[in-house]
């Protein structure tokens, strides 16, 4: 196995260093506090080198180098790549195994181009235990020098449930950090749903605590099953020291460090519909309004949520609800990639990606088999709720999945991504919109033009006037 430098060695990098040292992979160790490389390095005994400077880190490997770099995304990136390539040679190889801003990703791969050293972007999910055990990583960048590192990043990732490899090269150029961006923006989204899931069982059905944790078990071990709805069941088993449910303790403000964001705002940028990725962040900025939420409850107070309908119906009706929207939020997630994809020309395979999701990373889940397998038999495939299998799983918990959304609004709790998604899969399904009404509004007010059925170009209209001063109102 080729020996590698690991740079950053906080949370992703010491996991990560342990996980490539039970591989065989010899490390050369760099991290700027005092004395983490030389701790690390003592607890990996023969398999790690501690450097004391970037410098030293170079010397200590073999050409042409690898070095692996595990450090915050943004400036700590950029400094981190500075105090390297004065020491690299052509040849050499910088991977960022951070979740990069991809067009950083794609500045920072002309920066090293430019002195002949190769720099590939690693999408790496699984969090710490993923990295010490087996994360999902997506690589982006050069194809000749990924072959050359495939198995060493192979034999450390994840294994799916039929055995392969949770590692793929997904494209070229900043595909692994869009991919890994996309990651993050389903995972804010399916954390959202559970999230809503959550505050209707508990605080509008007001199921004991017991109850709603041996749902999500059951859950968790059904359709639904993911790692995500495994994380909701830990943190439901969890009890405080004085033996009430920790989650009753947790602040109910979500932070936030940025992926989400980039996600919600490339669809934007790309004119990509992903309503559900976009409200998932909306939801955690709302969140953050704590002082903003109490003052407003304690002034006007907030919506009544007494029950009275047939809870056994609705927790059956939250359970087809979520699957249908979870597929959804991958659908989004899936066209955003595919037409993100389409600009850049990195050449991602959606299969390839649906495959790499299987095992290690956070939004693993049973679906990703199936959306694999759609994306496989149709690799042009434009959504994926036009895949027969998805679609009816979606739909097969339509009456379900509105009684939820109805029900929520009308007792008053926000349910914004469960909204958001059957918002998404009416429209799609629809084949007349309200669009027309925008249109026309546009034209009036700014001569934009319109198009119209069974005419083909621009039209103006010479649109009515009106006077409302008039008792009739109209013109
Ligand atoms: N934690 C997670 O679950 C996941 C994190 N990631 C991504 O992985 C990357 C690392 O995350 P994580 O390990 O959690 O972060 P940590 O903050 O735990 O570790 C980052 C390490 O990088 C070091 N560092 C900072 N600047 C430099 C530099 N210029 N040169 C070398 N080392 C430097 C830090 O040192 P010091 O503390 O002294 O500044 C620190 O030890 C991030 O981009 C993150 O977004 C990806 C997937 C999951
Ligand atoms: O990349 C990750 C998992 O895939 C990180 O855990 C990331 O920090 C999660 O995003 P945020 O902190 O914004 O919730």
């Amino acid at each position: 196995m080729t020996a590698l430098g690991l740079m950053g060695l906080g949370v992703m990098g010491a996991n990560l260093a342990r996980n490539l040292a039970d591989h065989g992979v010899q490390l050369a160790l760099y991290d700027p506090a005092a004395g983490v490389a030389q701790h690390l390095a003592q607890d990996l005994g023969s398999a790690g080198t501690a450097c004391a400077t970037p410098e030293a880190l170079v010397a200590a490997l073999a050409a042409p180098r690898t070095i692996f770099l595990l450090v915050p995304a943004g400036a700590a990136t950029d400094a981190a790549i500075e105090s390297l390539l004065p020491h690299l040679a052509a040849g050499d190889v910088i991977i960022d195994g951070g979740n990069a801003f991809y067009r950083d990703t794609a500045r920072r791969q002309a920066a090293c181009g430019a002195s002949g050293v190769h720099f590939l972007g690693f999408g790496v999910s699984g969090g710490a235990e993923g990295a010490r055990h087996g994360p999902a990583i997506m690589a982006g960048g050069d194809r000749t020098v990924l072959e050359r590192l495939a198995p060493t990043f192979a034999a450390i990732a994840a294994k799916a449930p039929d055995g392969t490899p949770c590692f793929a090269r997904v494209g070229d150029g900043a595909a692994g950090h869009f991919v890994k961006t996309v990651h993050n923006g389903i995972e804010y989204a399916h954390m959202q749903l559970i999230a809503e899931a959550w505050q209707l069982l508990r605080r509008l059905l007001r199921l004991p605590h017991e109850e709603v944790r041996d749902l999500f078990a059951r859950w968790a071990r059904g359709a639904l099953s993911s790692f995500l709805m495994e994380c909701a069941v830990r943190a439901l088993d969890t009890m405080d020291k004085d033996g009430t449910p920790l989650i009753e303790h947790i602040v109910d403000t979500a932070e936030q460090k940025g992926t989400g964001q980039w996600t919600a705002n490339a669809a934007l940028e790309y004119g990509v519909a992903a309503p559900s990725l976009a409200e998932a962040v909306h939801a955690r900025c709302l969140s953050a309004l704590k002082d903003m939420r109490l003052a407003m409850e304690a002034s006007v107070g907030a919506p009544t949520m007494a029950f009275a309908g047939d809870v056994k119906a609705l927790v059956a009706a939250l359970e087809r609800a979520l699957l249908s929207a979870n597929i959804t939020v991958l659908a989004q997630g899936f066209a955003l990639i595919r037409a993100v994809d389409a600009e850049h020309g990195w050449g991602v395979d959606p299969a390839t990606v649906a495959r790499t999701w299987r095992g290690g990373c956070i939004i693993r889940s049973t679906l990703l088999e199936p959306i694999a397998e759609a994306y496989a038999a149709a690799p042009d495939l434009d959504n994926l709720l036009r895949d027969r299998v998805l679609w009816r799983r979606v739909t097969a918990g339509d009456a379900e999945w509105r009684q939820v959304v109805v029900t929520a609004v009308a007792h008053g709790v926000p349910v914004p991504v469960f909204s958001a998604s059957l918002a998404y899969v009416d429209g799609l399904r629809t084949g007349r919109l309200w669009a027309d009404m925008i249109a026309a509004q546009r034209d009036i007010f700014g001569q934009h033009g319109f198009a119209r059925f069974g005419s083909p170009g621009r039209h103006h209209a010479d649109w009515a006037t009106l006077d409302l001063t008039s008792p009739a109102g109209g013109s």
